[in-house]
């Protein structure tokens, strides 16, 4: 559905090439990540895809039109669908929710009974329907993002791009809000490019991931496979990050080993039966253990002591992936 293909981007004046050579290919119905650091490209790549930037070479098609060649009315048509939302929320201070939300309908001349019917109905789809009248500066952070998807979905755009959409929420209105826009790809089979500098948001809601590096993008695939085995530097680097510097290489007696399950082995009592099989004390020194997609997975940092280390690797071996 969205296609990048040789996508080059040079700011005049700036140094080096903002997007450096980007192919992707998103299909609709899909939650797509982009993630990377800052700098690495990802607002000027989503810009792309609703006609904001214009690449300096290559080509970047919605359904096989290429959106940079686009006549200005047919730019307004993309526009309307393609929604997008952004970190700051981007809502009129001076205006209410349902007012906010009203705006794209005003815009493209929508009567004024189909705007209140339509508001209403985003505000119930949002969960917001008991603040309608409040502004911006009365609601929580999380409100004020539902209000921005509701704007963002008043056209009924199928496509919502979503540009660092949670990073100003904390952990558990960051989950509200990425429950909310799988639920929407999932009933509305909205397709849902959504770019990150997090490594948890790709997890909780995206299907496929893109790893973008100065420009460029390094590693892509299904989330289970990129989380769980990483092949680029750039993508060990992003998951390494997450959750600080660890506290028990210093502290840990015994052997320390990384080991990663997915699918039946990740969901059964593994460690404690290669424990008890082995008679290895196992401690779980730190990990992850839930589901990316159907797939249930255990990623988990172990300390190995006391007993048969030796066969405790080999069980573990089997049941999975185990390294340093
Ligand atoms: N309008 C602009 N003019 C000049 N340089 C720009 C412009 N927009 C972006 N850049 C440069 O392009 C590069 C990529 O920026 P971009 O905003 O796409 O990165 P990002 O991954 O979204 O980072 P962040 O999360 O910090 O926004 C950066 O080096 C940035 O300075």
């Amino acid at each position: 559905m969205i296609r990048l293909e040789g996508v080059h981007k040079r700011f005049p004046g700036a140094g080096g090439a903002a997007l450096d050579g980007v192919n992707l290919a998103i299909a609709r119905g899909e939650v797509f990540g982009i993630i990377g650091r800052s700098g690495a490209g990802k607002s000027t790549l989503v810009r792309m895809i609703n006609g904001l930037e214009r690449p300096s070479a290559g080509r970047v098609t919605l359904d096989g039109v290429d959106v940079a060649a686009l006549a200005p009315a047919d730019l307004r048509a993309l526009r309307r669908r393609v929604g997008m939302i952004f970190q700051g929320f981007g809502l009129l201070s001076s205006a209410t929710a349902a007012q906010n939300i009203a705006l794209p309908l005003r815009i493209a001349g929508t009567p004024a009974r189909e705007v209140a019917a339509r508001v209403a109905e985003l505000l119930g789809m949002v969960g917001l329907t008991d603040h309608a009248d409040k502004y911006p500066a009365q609601l929580s952070g999380g409100q004020k993002q539902r209000v921005g998807i509701a704007r963002a979905l008043a056209t009924r755009p199928d496509v919502l791009l979503c540009d660092e959409a949670t990073s100003a929420l904390d952990p558990e209105t960051t989950r509200d809000v990425l429950a909310l826009i799988a639920a929407l790809n999932r009933d509305l089979g909205l397709t849902i490019v959504l770019i990150t500098h997090e490594m948890d948001v790709v997890r909780q809601v995206c299907g496929r991931v893109a790893v973008l590096h100065a420009g460029k993008v390094v590693e892509s695939g299904a989330t289970v496979d990129v989380v769980l085995d990483p092949r680029h530097a750039e993508t060990r680097s992003l998951l390494a990050e997450e959750g600080g510097a660890p506290s028990y290489r210093h502290s840990f007696a015994g052997e320390i080993v990384r080991f990663t399950a997915r699918g039946e082995a990740a969901a059964g009592p593994l460690i404690s039966r290669i424990a008890r099989e082995t008679g290895t004390e196992i401690a779980i020194l730190e990990g992850r253990v839930g589901h990316l997609g159907d797939t249930p997975y255990a990623q988990l940092t172990l300390g190995l002591s006391a007993g048969n280390i030796a066969a405790a690797r080999a069980a573990l071996a089997q049941a999975g992936v185990i390294g340093a």
